[in-house]
């Protein structure tokens, strides 16, 4: 029996999947001990190797979550809302850490899933890369710092598949901007501006979204003052970044009280 933590890969056709694929073959930390993909998909049956085009490996695309979860150390899932909450459920029962990089979640799902925490270990993030929870501290910082007199404006940008808008890691900002000045983000969210809206209200967190060609994830911190402007801003140019972000989560998760987490657990920011 290999004593190198075997991870199972959600949604493992994706943008995301594949890289995580890729980025677990490339590692000696962790080995992939599953793939999973929706029934009916054209993947399952076939080595998760050959079907990205590769050299076999031993591992067989499966819809079956129990069988694919079953002695595993970790679920790294990327994939949608209502299928990450079934793999919340699948991954408690298999006593295997659950990493969630999914986004778009309503605040009922992510109720039902806090409540899965309960019985499992999960590691949430809209944004698994260093740098983007370096971002959210500063954010929070800069927020602290700085009164309602600076408009806070969050804009982020991704490639034309993406379908949740605002972005997982454009409400992490925003709710740390949120933080930084003591007020909730539920109650100054500005989410969508067309026509006639009036002059903005002070105190707002405003959210752009961009979607266009293959921009792999882009957004700005807009602290707008009389005279003057700070702007963070994360650029992500691979998404392999989010993937070992991902790997590190599941090594941490491993042996930790059930709970609900975060990179910045993760990373002890
Ligand atoms: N947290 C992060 O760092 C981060 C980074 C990138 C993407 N994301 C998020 O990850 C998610 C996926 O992004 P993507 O670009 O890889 O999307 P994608 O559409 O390329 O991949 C999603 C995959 O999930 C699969 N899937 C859907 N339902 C399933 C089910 N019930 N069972 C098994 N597989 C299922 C799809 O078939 C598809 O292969 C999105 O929510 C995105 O916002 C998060
Ligand atoms: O490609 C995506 O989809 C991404 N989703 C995450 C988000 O919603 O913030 C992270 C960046 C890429």
């Amino acid at each position: 029996m290999s004593e190198i933590p075997g991870v199972v890969v959600t949604g493992v056709s994706g943008r995301m999947g594949q890289m995580l694929a890729h980025e677990i073959a490339a590692s000696d930390k962790v080995r992939l001990a599953g793939a999973l993909e929706h029934g009916g998909h054209d993947w399952i049956g076939r080595d998760i190797g050959a079907a990205m085009g590769g050299a076999e490996t031993g591992v067989i695309v499966t819809d079956d979550p129990a069988e694919a979860f079953r002695g595993a150390a970790a679920v790294v899932d990327f994939t949608a809302p209502s299928a990450t909450l079934a793999f919340a459920e699948a991954a408690a029962a298999a006593g295997a850490v659950h990493v969630i990089g999914t986004t778009g979640f309503s605040d009922e799902q992510l109720d039902a899933l806090g409540r899965v925490a309960g019985r499992g270990v999960q590691v949430r993030a809209g944004n698994m890369s260093l740098g983007v929870n370096l971002l959210v501290g500063l954010t929070r910082k800069v927020a602290e710092a700085l009164d309602a007199d600076w408009d806070v404006e969050v804009v982020e940008a991704h490639h034309n598949r993406k379908v949740d808008a605002p972005s997982g890691t454009a409400l992490m900002l925003g709710e740390a901007a949120a933080e930084g000045r003591g007020v909730a983000l539920s109650r100054v969210a500005d989410r969508g501006r067309d026509g006639m809206t009036g002059a903005r209200t002070r105190g707002a967190i405003g959210f752009s979204a961009i979607r266009g060609g293959d921009i792999v994830g882009e957004h700005d911190v807009i602290f707008a003052g009389e005279g003057e402007r700070i702007v963070l801003r994360h650029v992500a140019t691979d998404r392999a970044i989010f993937a070992r972000g991902a790997i590190r989560a599941a090594l941490w998760g491993i042996g930790r009280a059930p709970g609900a987490y975060d990179m910045s657990d993760v990373l002890g920011l």
